[in-house]
């Protein structure tokens, strides 16, 4: 299974401007012949959180549309990272995956809203897991910040999934804390960990990439650099029960003990 990692820069508070770019980088990546592609959190608006009322998606329909028209078009399936979306009167931070044949397979609110980059007062959280399946294999989706919360990823794991994506826009400063969690969750996990950052500055932040692709055994496969990139990794499933077998943690575990 190839997933393409869509790293890019996003323009502040500029939906119209984001939607021609990540229209172009996901034909870029069904080019380079991806299964799976996917893209960073909130791409639509950037951390624009004041100016939502004029700018978030209403109930995620533009982003909707143009995902579904790409995935059929291209015949590929889009984690499509997270956006922005005003569903009834909140807003959210929403990711939307959509498998080949263009239906909305899953969509996700973020669970646990970052107080660091002022999410709480702007966003509601959600309240569901991501699990979802294509070409027959479990996977699950979180976001950026959700990383911090062992359990969430491993509930999620626990209900079978064997790729964890993470679309994020995790500021440069902290970018040791990704790189270690990430490469953690894989391990702890068994499972293949797929996770797009964003590059370029907002008015508070800036951010230096370093989207990463890990292994269940904890091999990091791709770190990208600080730049705008479109980078297709193969992924070997089988690894996964392989790592399994090897250390046998699932079998191991003494649930009743963690309660
Ligand atoms: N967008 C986010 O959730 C950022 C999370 C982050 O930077 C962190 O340190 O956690």
């Amino acid at each position: 299974m190839k997933v393409a990692c869509v790293q890019l820069d996003i323009a502040f508070g500029n939906p119209k401007e984001n939607f021609i770019t990540v229209e172009k980088k996901i034909r870029d990546a069904a080019s380079l012949g991806a299964d799976i592609i996917v893209l960073p959190e909130m791409w639509n608006t950037g951390y624009d959180l004041t100016r939502l009322a004029e700018i978030a998606d209403v109930e995620g329909e533009d982003t909707k549309r143009l995902l579904t028209k790409l995935s059929k078009e291209l015949s590929i399936h889009i984690v499509g990272g997270s956006v922005s979306t005003k569903k009834g009167d909140n807003f959210f931070n929403t990711m939307y995956v959509v498998n080949s044949l263009g239906e909305i397979i899953a969509e996700y609110d973020k669970a646990h809203l970052f107080k660091l980059m002022d999410e709480h007062h702007y966003l509601e959280a959600g309240n569901g897991k991501n699990l979802f399946s294509l070409d027959g294999i479990e996977m699950g989706g979180i976001i950026c910040y959700d990383l911090r919360f062992p359990e969430w990823i491993r509930s999620h794991v626990l209900d079978g999934a064997k790729i964890i994506f993470v679309p994020a826009q995790w500021p440069d400063k902290r970018i040791d804390h990704w790189k270690i969690l990430l490469q953690a969750r894989a391990i702890e996990n068994q499972c293949y960990v797929v996770a797009v950052n964003r590059v370029g500055k907002d008015p508070n932040n800036s951010f230096n990439g370093n989207s990463m692709v890990i292994a269940p055994w904890g091999e990091i496969l791709w770190t990208g650099e600080n730049e705008e990139t479109v980078k297709v990794v193969e992924l070997t499933l089988s690894e996964i029960e392989e790592v399994r077998k090897r250390i046998p943690i699932f079998q191991d575990r003494r649930e009743t003990l963690y309660k």
